[in-house]
Order: structure tokens, then C-alpha cells, then sequence
């Protein structure tokens, strides 16, 4: 199983170049998470959040060392300073548009990887579960160069969230979230159901459902398809709306690290 990742892996991404101790962080990131995807199972497991198409989860995509360094890299290039702007969210944000560094170029190709070998195993897998005939994300999109081109990281303090939004239409289909260092629960809600405002008997407003989904540090988020367009997503960290198992969530920091692409211009 491994030999056979191996070959796909060497397939879709070439030989990596080495740096000066014959192995590059790409090589060594790489052979984890093959090692780690030999065993399916057990690790880099990839859920549908059934209610909403094109919306997935994968838990335990950077282990704890790795999100450890992905926020060393992030403060060590000013991403995390506290005079980052207020956009229209009240947490703190930095952008990054162009040519990513090579941290988020290394990261980009492991959410590609990534992808592609829960698609692999989906694919060898017993079809019974109605959730593996999903697409995990479109290969148009997984193989388009670049996977991302732009990144935006938020910082927010407890307390702090955002508000409920369609990311711009400036930005392509096919949206990927890290989140590192606090939980939080990430509430969708449907475009159409909010357009359509339901009404109970009394002919009051009834407020659409919304679908909370637990972002746990270390996880990755994939957002297309409907789960881009026809869904909000936000944040609220507001005393009372951060329950999860019927407990509140005891608030830190949060850094979230959202990867997208920008529409082309002819
Ligand atoms: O912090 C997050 O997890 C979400 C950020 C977000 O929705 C955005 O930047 O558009
Ligand atoms: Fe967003």
C-alpha cells in the first residue's frame, strides 16, 4: 500500500528538489503524510458535513509539531502582529496576494497531496457508505495551477469573530481553512432560505437553521460548490454561541489560515 502511494505521489508531484542534508522539508512532509495515509483509518480521515454539498473536513490534517511551525513561520513573517487591519470582521487580519512564500507553497502542495490521496482511498474503498461516492473536491480544481495564489490570516481573541458572509466572488471556487490554536464552531447558513424568509404561524420571521460545524486546531476545511455560493459561514464567539456537546468552548486565541485563489483576468 505504501510502495503504491509512493508511486502516485511520485506520478503527480515529480521527484521534489533536495536542500543541503539531501532531503527537503517538502520530502519529509511528504514522506508523513505517506506513512501516515498507508495506514487509512486510523488517520487524515476526510468527512463530508452531510447537510451541505462541497463541504468537508479532515480532522487531523497537521499534527501538533506542524502547527507549531506553521505558526512560528506565520510570526516570524509579521502575520500575527497586533497592528494587522480590521476588515469587516472584528478580528485581526493580514493578506498576502502573488507569489506565496515558500511555507504556503509547501502547505499548498500538502493540501493537494492530501486531497488527493483521500480521493485515491475513497476510490479503493468499499462503496457501501453513500458518502464516498462524493466528490471531495473537483479535480479541475485540485489541478489547476496554482491551487492558490492568495492567503489571508485572522486572528481573533475570545470573544472575536466574523460575520456571516459569501467569500467575494473575486476569489475562484475551491476555498481551504487551517485553523490553529483555539476550537471554534463555524455556523452555515443557506442564501436561499434566508432570501425566502420563512414565516411561522404567528407570521413571525423564523430564522433559518444553521449548520454548525467544529473546527479543531490542526484541521482542514474544504469549501466549494453550493458550500461556496449558496452558503454563509461566520464565526460567533460571542458568549453562548460557542457550544459544542452542549458545553461552551473555553475561548484562546485563534488563527485561522484561509487558502484561495483569485479570479483570472483575461
Ligand atoms: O477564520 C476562519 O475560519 C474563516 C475565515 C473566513 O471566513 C474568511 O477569511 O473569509
Ligand atoms: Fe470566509
Amino acid at each position: 500500500m505504501e510502495e503504491e502511494m509512493k508511486a502516485i505521489l511520485r506520478e503527480a508531484f515529480g521527484d521534489s528538489s533536495s536542500d543541503s542534508d539531501g532531503e527537503s522539508v517538502h520530502d519529509r512532509r511528504r514522506q508523513n503524510s505517506c506513512d501516515e495515509l498507508s495506514i487509512f483509518g486510523d488517520t487524515q480521515i476526510w468527512e463530508p458535513i452531510n447537510e451541505i454539498s462541497g463541504l468537508w473536513i479532515c480532522r487531523d490534517f497537521l499534527s501538533a509539531d506542524q502547527q507549531d511551525s506553521l505558526l512560528s513561520d506565520l510570526e516570524q513573517e509579521g502575520y500575527l502582529a497586533d497592528d494587522s487591519c480590521n476588515q469587516f470582521e472584528d478580528c485581526k487580519t493580514a493578506m498576502k496576494f502573488g507569489d506565496l512564500p515558500p511555507w504556503a507553497l509547501e502547505l499548498s502542495h500538502t493540501i493537494r497531496e492530501n486531497i488527493h490521496l483521500g480521493s485515491v482511498s475513497f476510490e479503493s474503498t468499499d462503496l457501501s457508505d453513500n458518502s464516498k461516492l462524493r466528490c471531495l473536491f473537483p479535480s479541475e480544481l485540485l489541478w489547476r495551477d496554482p491551487l492558490f495564489d492568495q492567503f489571508i490570516v485572522n486572528i481573533y481573541q475570545p470573544g472575536e469573530g466574523i460575520c456571516a458572509h459569501v467569500d467575494l466572488l473575486r476569489f475562484e471556487d475551491g476555498i481551504a481553512i487551517i485553523s490553529l490554536e483555539s476550537s471554534c464552531v463555524m455556523h452555515f447558513s443557506s442564501v436561499e432560505a434566508e432570501a425566502d424568509h420563512l414565516y411561522n404561524s404567528n407570521k413571525e420571521c423564523v430564522p433559518s437553521a444553521k449548520i454548525p460545524v467544529l473546527l479543531t486546531p490542526g484541521s482542514l476545511v474544504l469549501i466549494w460548490g453550493e458550500a461556496r455560493y449558496l452558503w454563509k459561514h461566520e464565526i460567533n464567539r460571542k458568549l453562548g454561541f460557542q457550544i459544542w456537546d452542549g458545553q461552551e468552548i473555553d475561548q484562546k486565541r485563534r488563527v485561522s489560515l484561509t487558502l484561495r485563489r483569485l479570479c483570472q483576468t483575461e
